[in-house]
């Protein structure tokens, strides 16, 4: 007998990529559970199913920054003050580095991150959860069909009371935007490959390079910028290229990012009707409009 619950979750993160750099993430989670009924005749309550599942893949993936354990250009140094700094180049040289707390990050097995690998490392996790009558659990991860242009995109949310603080956690985001009461896919592909991959950082986190606490050299071969804060997790720090950036001069949470979309497309579109559908990630979001 199988049981099975759909859209058990959303797991927002980003991930580090020898091609694309960091990616920000938004996968929806599904589970099949196989076994014998238990004294309920249940092969689990739905209301624990959830419960426990959920917050296991809160616990190992969602808000982190998964990093390819196995990839052949990656150093992670673990510090006594459990700090973790870790140092990605890309396979076009670019270099990512973040210095974080360790529940910041999730190591996952293999070169590449991937939801095969990410969901080889969760199986392992949830495995050991399970109820005695439970005998296998299969994971389905997918991402949301999405038929309009949508972008990608990292940040951290250092005001955040919970784990949005971590600097390095993202989505894969639909943008709607209108321009005089009609769908603009003009606007909508510009952001798609304005923000592809982007890291969005605020201008009063910059950090100037003698003040790192990451090791290591800043690359000479290209303009880079280094943003840090101290929030209640603990002292998080990021480095990457200027061209993988946008800079903002408010915070990144999805109110802000509809407000920044709605002011550029106010100054493309010259004074034309505009209407901005920012998505964090699956189902939710902000709205600007005139
Ligand atoms: N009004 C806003 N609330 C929150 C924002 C925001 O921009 N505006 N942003 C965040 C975080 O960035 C976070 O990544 C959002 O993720 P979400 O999955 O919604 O958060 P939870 O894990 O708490 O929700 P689950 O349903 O458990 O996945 C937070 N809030």
């Amino acid at each position: 007998m199988q049981l099975f619950v759909n859209d058990l979750t959303v797991m927002d993160f980003s991930y580090l990529c020898p091609k694309r750099g960091m990616v920000g993430e938004s996968w929806i989670v599904d589970v099949v559970l196989s076994g014998d009924l238990n004294d309920e005749s249940m092969i689990q309550d739905f209301g624990k199913v959830k419960k426990n599942l959920k917050r296991l893949i809160d616990d190992y993936v969602d808000h982190k920054l998964l990093v390819p354990a196995d990839y052949n250009d990656v150093a992670i140094i673990r510090n006594d003050d459990e700090q973790v700094d870790a140092r990605f180049t890309c396979e076009d040289g670019r270099v990512l580095q973040l210095y974080c707390p360790a529940e910041a990050y999730a190591f996952i097995y293999g070169e590449s991150v991937t939801m095969e690998s990410v969901g080889l490392y969760l199986r392992e996790v949830l495995a050991t959860h399970l109820p005695e009558n439970v005998d296998n659990l299969e994971l389905i991860l997918r991402t949301e069909v999405i038929t309009t242009p949508f972008y990608h995109y990292t940040h951290g949310l250092k005001k955040h009371d919970g784990n949005c603080q971590r600097i390095a956690h993202g989505h894969r985001s639909k943008i709607d935007v209108f321009v005089d009461g009609q769908n603009s896919l003009e606007s909508q592909e510009y952001w798609a490959s304005r923000w592809e991959d982007i890291y969005i950082a605020s201008e009063e986190d910059r950090l100037a390079f003698d003040k790192r606490q990451a090791s290591g050299d800043v690359p000479g071969d290209q303009s880079y910028s280094c943003f840090a804060y101290e929030s209640s997790q603990g002292y998080f720090e990021i480095l990457l290229p200027d061209a993988d950036c946008e800079v903002v001069t408010t915070d990144s949470t999805v109110e802000c990012l509809a407000q920044f979309i709605y002011d550029q497309e106010k100054q493309r579109k010259q004074g034309a009707a505009v209407k901005i559908l920012a998505y964090e990630g699956v189902g939710k979001g902000a709205l600007v409009c005139d």
